[in-house]
């Protein structure tokens, strides 16, 4: 962790959280601890992923930097600004994209959406209207302008919500799972969106359980887990990871899989419900080995697979606390 030595609230920072904790109090039964020690930094102009499955505290963070929520314990400063003492300095700062039914008025249309929120930003008719036409056309909803959201697909309300989002111009652009719900297509659209908004100059926080999504859109990312950080480094190097666990699939005979079990690299091979068989193995070289040897032996139903995200987390925090036995 770099040290931010010119305290209070590196103001060269976009986001700053130091040991924030954040607890919610249920009635019966004890308080659920939803982030534990959470500290991160985000640079200004970064595209930032925080990765982790349901339940990891994403919406929590989010939250709390909208300045929606306060911690129960730490800190947090958006562009030098104490969340808690200057929310009101911070919020028009930040442009939120939390998607959902929240934010959008389906009975008015996208225009009329648009320009409802410009009042809000305290924007003249004149500037609201200006920016209101510009980003339809940037986010590419000219075309239905004046139609009703509630006749609007899933992907093109999220296009609305992240031109709602940025209507203000802000500096720091909060998405909580931006593309939850949308198919492929509409997916690749909006990630496609975010790369240009991120070519702005802005710095964007993404919330995400999706690997390939941060790999895609982030420069760096912060795995959380149960509430804590468990990893804090570049895509790649996470893609790295994974990719050492990639591993074979295979529909083969009882006795081909014995003999691909023999093979050099291979840790085991695991029979699946479905008649098919996971072939793991210990490098990308044997992955090779195993491909080749099935194919010669005939065999059609073959692929390679990733781990799933939460395998990958299994690795990261069995990792972390073997480091924290060292360390102690
Ligand atoms: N209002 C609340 N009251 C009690 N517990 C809560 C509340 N909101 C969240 N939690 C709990 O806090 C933990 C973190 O939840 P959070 O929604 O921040 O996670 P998340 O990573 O965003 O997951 P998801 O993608 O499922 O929303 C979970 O255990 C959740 O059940």
């Amino acid at each position: 962790m770099r040290d931010s030595g010119n305290r209070p609230g590196g103001a060269h920072l976009a986001v700053d959280t130091r040991r924030l904790r954040r607890e919610y109090r249920v009635r019966r039964g004890p308080a659920v601890t939803a982030l534990d020690d959470v500290s991160i930094e985000v640079e200004q102009g970064e595209v930032h992923g925080l990765l982790g499955p349901n339940g990891a505290g994403k919406s929590t963070l989010m939250k709390i930097l909208s300045t929606v929520l306060l911690p129960t314990s730490g800190s947090a400063y958006v562009l030098g600004h104490d969340l808690v003492t200057e929310h009101r300095r911070i919020r028009p700062l930040l442009g939120i994209v939390f998607g959902g039914e929240r934010g959008l008025y389906p009975r008015l249309t996208a225009r009329q959406n648009l320009r409802y929120w410009a009042a809000l930003y305290g924007m003249s008719t004149k500037k609201g209207l200006a920016r209101t036409d510009a980003l339809l056309d940037e986010l590419g909803l000219a075309e239905r302008a004046d139609d009703r959201v509630e006749t609007f697909s899933v992907g093109m309300r999220q296009r609305l919500h992240l031109a709602r989002g940025i209507i203000g111009d802000p500096r720091v652009l909060l998405l909580d799972e931006p593309t939850n719900g949308l198919d492929p297509l509409a997916a690749r659209q909006l990630r496609e969106l975010i790369q240009r908004l991120a070519g702005e100059g802005r710095t964007i926080l993404i919330a995400t359980h999706d690997l390939a999504e941060a790999e895609v859109l982030c420069d760096r990312v912060t795995m959380i887990n149960h509430g804590r950080v468990i990893a804090a480094e570049a895509p790649k190097t996470l893609a790295r990871l994974v990719s050492r666990q990639e591993r074979v699939r295979i529909r083969a005979d009882a006795g081909l899989l014995d003999r691909v079990r023999a093979l050099a690299g291979v840790l085991g091979v695991d029979p699946a419900d479905d008649g098919t068989a996971v072939v793991s193995v210990d490098s990308q070289e044997a992955v090779g080995t195993v491909l080749a040897f099935v194919v010669a032996e005939g065999v059609t139903d073959v692929r390679t697979e990733l781990p799933s995200l939460e395998e990958v987390y299994l690795r990261l925090v069995h990792r972390n606390e073997k480091r924290s036995v060292v360390n102690r």
